[in-house]
């Protein structure tokens, strides 16, 4: 699987920009014929504009649906199109939505763990479901920033079978060594690839990290951005999974009778 990363700088509170922008990225990545690519977290609105939040969200993903659905058809490749900030039902989610090549939405998930660190939680509505998919016939997981401290979660996913892992995100430069270290974990203790979108630039007094990564399941990096615009390009060899559940196989070695995480 070839996957094409877009670490994107987008403009707080600006939808109409950032839809533009996110067309030119993802069709310059689509020039190297990757078989996926990826967006960050919330680019239509950045993370995030307090005022006005309801009018800049998108409503229902009608106009990601619309423009991404057919660009996923048009370039003949599937899309992890980040998430936004997406008004339904007369509350505001944080939402990832996902696009095959026949752009059909195939993936709709709402960010489960607010960043209240940031008081995300006073305007999105928390999400209910944890969310698979496949592309081209492999098993995948969608998370959202916040969500990657959460290994309960990411296990669950595992559990469920997933291969690849994307982590959609606007992580700040701050915490940049928690971005790398939790990344490369969740990639190690589940034996999973994971492919992590971040945005970059700077939106009031924030700096974004950037460093967007796609990471083996031994945690070795196959591609990493610095902290400006790009677009990286790598790609995945599942069956340097079943080499190492060959030698280190924690899914059959685990105890669960063991952990009481509830
Ligand atoms: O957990 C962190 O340090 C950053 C999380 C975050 O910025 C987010 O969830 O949007």
């Amino acid at each position: 699987m070839k996957v094409s990363v877009v670490q994107m700088d987008m403009l707080l509170a600006e939808p109409e920009y950032n839809f533009k922008h996110a067309e030119e990225l993802i069709r310059k990545a689509a020039k190297d014929k990757p078989d996926v690519i990826t967006l960050p977290e919330t680019w239509n609105t950045g993370f995030f504009p307090k005022e006005n939040l309801e009018k800049l969200s998108d409503k229902n993903g009608e106009k990601v649906k619309a423009v991404f659905g057919s660009l996923a058809k048009e370039l003949n490749v599937n899309i992890v199109a980040g998430s936004v900030a997406n008004s339904k039902d007369g509350k505001i989610y944080n939402t990832s939505f996902t696009f095959n090549r026949s752009g059909e939405c195939i993936a709709e998930y709402d960010k489960t763990h607010l960043f209240t660190n940031m008081g995300e939680e006073k305007y999105f509505e928390w999400g209910k479901n944890v969310v698979t998919f496949e592309i081209d016939g492999v098993k995948c997981g969608i998370i959202i920033c916040y969500d990657i401290r959460f290994l309960e979660l990411v296990r669950t996913l595992s559990l469920q079978g997933i291969e690849v892992l994307f982590v959609v995100s606007q992580w700040p430069d701050r915490r940049l060594k928690h971005w790398q270290i939790l990344n490369m974990a969740r990639a190690i203790e589940n034996q999973m690839f994971v492919v992590c979108t971040n945005s970059c630039g700077t939106a009031n007094e924030t700096k974004y990290a950037g460093h967007s990564a796609i990471i083996d399941p031994f945690g070795e990096i196959i591609a990493e951005g610095n902290d400006s615009e790009v677009i990286l390009n790598g790609e995945i060899d599942l069956n340097i999974i079943k080499n190492i559940r060959d030698t280190i196989n924690v899914y059959r070695d685990r105890n669960p009778k063991l952990y009481k995480i509830n």
